[in-house]
């Protein structure tokens, strides 16, 4: 072979031609056109550059970065220390503070009530007055009050510490209790224009991981508990296996004392936006109703879960912590409710667990001997994270209003119940105020190390940018993302291949034809992965779990309008996000959703840019995949792009009878073309007696309107553009693989695995850095590397037959 790998390359063709030594292959004309369309594919720029007189420059360069080197050494140990110390801090103010929080809450009154009619008092920050008869006023102590003027940042501001804790391992659990229609799923979820504790908390873990020197893997689940029973708010669910199907998934302890629940799905997720998509269909799912005091009651205890596993933190607590965001079920009173029947066992499901609850905090609070943790799901579940090690915050919801008096009075006693043992009147006047300065102190010494290792990091991604543009070896944006999907596809790789050997994904599980994948190009377009420019070796992942379906989503033949869903289902939501009103006086449980719900929800977000959301992994951070790999092996858990897959594959089940797909099939002499609309009128033909035979050539011959179309569109990039086009490939070699591969084969006649656009890009060579003069002998080796994959690529394609 004619290569030289030191050579400047002078053009491609010539490059192309000596690389591969093919030339009697390849005649001008081919490598002309071939050299075309490379030049079109974007960020392909092959710069040729003199390569003298860089000795010089290579010893300063080299000289400047091995200083920044040092610097940054030094920094990052800086900011490792410093971050020990406000973490300590942190915790040593929360301690003080009482892991055990109670705040209370008056929600304003509504337009039908009267302010005349007050009975809530607040005096100051920390207590609250009930006029309990006209010369009465009893009152009640909290850590902090909300008057009805109190905004959804003033909430947020004193819960934020405790949510940042779960970042330093421990295991936190925040819950809204109250009375129906106080106000519980306000100030967790709030309204789009005024973002509760759920959405605001899960924002600042976000900016917080991305800002701290640790790496997390961040996990999100989403359940309820009705009626006594666990339900996944997240597992694909069709209305075949509706509501009444639904099992209860059980609780386990884990092997470090943990508690487990079997079966829950847990999607990795690596932005706010995600975690949005994945809340909105929960929400949908989740049993509410129509009652007495709340039009879109919330029947059952909402609870929502993210797991961070920290990936390289050796001084944090614990690997994994679990952050607990709870919207209690509301207590009521059922003699004022007026329930009946399905209405009244579930007001008295809520109420006992609820008084279960206040039982547990009660125990730990007064630090009794025996904790009752067994007496309902709901402390089953929290058992590793209510508790001593961990924090817990008491949103206790109360109305303002007079009829609501009775129920106020209980809400009043339970909370009261829960933060007995430190009242402060019971402790000394001294002791109070020496509390007092203490938690200035910490408070700003908290404050002030923040500042610190937000000073340090500046510098850091300074020295970073100023390396970066000294070696031009860093990633840039683009590359830190390829990176990235990289780290992502192995994540889904295993993922997979664990959902697959999990005993309960093992019953259903079944591989899809590769057909019914979603391609780089259909994940790109529905906004599920962009960067179709990766440098893909592995092979796709494997949608886990789901039977065969006869196509992926794309396709589906979705209901014009949402007609069906709203009548039959009559979903009622205490969500803003998609409220629709509740026309049915019954209990609405996760399994109605219809497909149009789920596919408007995962595809209503097309534009939006991954680049701003996917986290940029450095080298260093690829390295720990393996590390990811083993938690993830560990834990069962899905990757977000399988989970839609799985919504998907699920929903597609649900309204099968409304399509109308053939899988095509492939047999050993001839492949049968499907009546999925497709640009190719025939696949392929028989190519005569040859079938038999070790190599058969079939041939593709595209539609007369689709050849029109292709004069007209620029070349290969009108496929990337298409879901089930056919790449302008005029001859397949087909192997005598058929037989063991069928499906392999399938992915012919639509879109292919993997088209020659996206093999192209990956063989694609980057644009060097101008100044990067001391890599360029390196960058040539790079380019042969590359081009060399190119070569292979239009192999595999087809274009080349050797
Ligand atoms: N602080 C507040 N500011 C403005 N509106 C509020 C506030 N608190 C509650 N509301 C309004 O009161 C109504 C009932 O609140 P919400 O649905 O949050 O009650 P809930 O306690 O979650 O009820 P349930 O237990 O039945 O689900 C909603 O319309 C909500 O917008």
């Amino acid at each position: 072979m004619d290569v030289q790998p030191a050579r400047t390359m002078r053009n491609l063709p010539d490059t192309l031609s000596s690389l591969m030594g093919f030339n009697k292959h390849l005649t001008p004309s081919w490598i002309e056109s071939v050299s075309h369309i490379i030049d079109g594919l974007p960020r392909m720029k092959v710069v040729v550059e003199k390569t003298e007189n860089i000795g010089d420059d290579n010893t300063e360069s080299e000289n400047k970065v091995e200083k920044i080197q040092d610097e940054l050494v030094s920094l990052n140990a800086q900011l490792k220390q410093i971050t020990l110390h406000r973490r300590e801090a942190l915790n040593n103010y929360l301690d003080l503070k009482g892991n055990i929080r109670v705040f209370c809450r008056i929600r304003p009154f509504h337009h039908e009530e009267t302010y005349s009619s007050r009975n809530l008092f607040t005096l100051d920050e920390s207590s609250i007055f009930l006029q309990v008869a006209e010369t009465k006023r009893k009152q009640y102590k909290f850590d902090k009050v909300f008057n009805p003027l109190s905004t959804q940042g003033d909430v947020f501001s004193e819960v934020e510490p405790v949510i940042k804790s779960a970042l330093d391992g421990y295991n936190v659990c925040i819950f809204a209790y109250g009375q129906t229609g106080s106000g519980k799923t306000y100030t967790m979820e709030g309204k789009p224009t005024n973002l509760g504790v759920i959405p605001r908390g899960i924002q600042t873990l976000f900016n917080r991981a991305s800002e701290c020197s640790n790496r997390f893997l961040f996990t999100f689940s989403m359940l309820e508990i009705y009626m006594g029973n666990i339900r996944d708010l997240l597992a694909p669910r069709s209305k075949s296996n509706g509501l009444k199907n639904v099992s209860s998934l059980s609780i386990k302890s884990g092997p470090d004392g943990g508690i487990e629940i079997e079966d829950l799905v847990a999607v990795t997720v690596n932005s706010f936006e995600e975690v949005k998509r994945l809340y909105e269909v929960g929400t949908r799912l989740r049993s509410t109703a129509s009652t007495m005091a709340n039009s879109t009651s919330s029947r059952s205890h909402c609870l929502i879960r993210i797991s961070l596993t920290c990936l390289n933190a050796t001084e944090r607590r614990k690997a994994t912590s679990k952050l607990w965001m709870i919207d209690l079920g509301g207590s009521e009173r059922l003699v004022k409710t007026k329930a009946t029947g399905k209405r009244l066992k579930e007001g008295k499901a809520i109420n006992l667990s609820l008084s279960a609850l206040g039982d547990v905090i009660d125990a730990l609070q007064t630090k009794k001997p025996h904790v009752p943790y067994r007496n309902s799901k709901l402390t089953q579940v929290l058992r590793d994270s209510l508790g001593c090690e961990s924090k817990t915050v008491m949103l206790v919801h109360v109305s303002p209003n007079e009829g609501d008096l009775c129920e106020t009075i209980c809400t009043l006693g339970f909370a009261t119940r829960v933060r007995s043992i430190r009242l402060e009147s019971e402790e000394p006047p001294e002791v109070k105020a020496r509390k007092e300065t203490l938690l200035i102190d910490l408070g700003l010494k908290v404050n002030d190390l923040e500042h610190e290792c937000e000073e340090i990091r500046r510098k850091i991604k300074n020295l970073e940018e100023s390396m970066e543009q000294l070696t031009g070896s860093q990633p840039t944006i683009d590359s830190n993302f390829d990176m990235s999907h990289l780290f992502m596809e192995e994540l889904k790789t295993d993922a997979s291949s664990n959902v697959r050997s999990s005993k309960n994904r093992r019953e259903v599980s079944s591989r899809l034809p590769r057909f019914m994948k979603p391609t780089a190009s259909s994940q790109h377009r529905i906004g599920l992965n962009n960067c179709i420019h990766v440098t893909n070796r592995k092979k796709p992942p494997v949608p886990p779990r789901r039977r065969p379906s006869s196509v992926y989503a794309e396709s589906v033949t979705i209901p014009g309008n949402a007609a069906p869903w709203q009548s039959e289902c009559s979903m009622s939501m205490t969500s803003d996000m998609n409220w629709t009103p509740s026309i049915r006086d019954g209990t609405e449980c996760s399994q109605d959703a219809s497909e149009y719900e789920i596919k408007q929800v995962i595809f209503s977000e097309h534009d939006k840019s991954l680049h701003d959301q996917v986290t940029c992994y450095t080298d260093y951070q690829l390295a720990e995949s393996r590390d990811v790999k083993n938690k993830i092996e560990e834990k069962g858990i899905v990757d977000i792009e399988n989970w839609l897959h799985q919504q998907i594959i699920e929903k597609i089940n649900t309204c099968r009878s409304k399509l109308e797909l053939d899988i095509p099939i492939v047999t050993e002499d001839v492949i049968y073309v499907s009546s999925i609309p497709s640009p190719i009128t025939m696949a392929c033909t028989k190519a005569g007696s040859q079938v038999k035979d070790k190599g058969i050539y079939l041939t593709l011959q595209p539609s007369t309107d689709y050849v029109e179309d292709m004069k007209q569109a620029k070349a290969l990039n009108q496929f990337a553009a298409q879901e089930f086009c056919t790449p302008p490939i005029k001859e397949f070699y087909i192997n005598n693989e058929v037989k063991g591969h069928k499906n392999e084969n399938l992915v012919y006649h639509g879109r292919p695995r993997k088209s020659l656009q996206e093999e192209l890009e990956d063989c694609m060579l980057e644009k060097p850095d101008k100044d990067s003069r001391s890599h360029r002998l390196q960058d040539e080796k790079h380019k042969i590397g590359k081009l060399t994959k190119f070569f292979q690529a239009l192999r595999q394609h087809g274009l080349v037959l050797f």
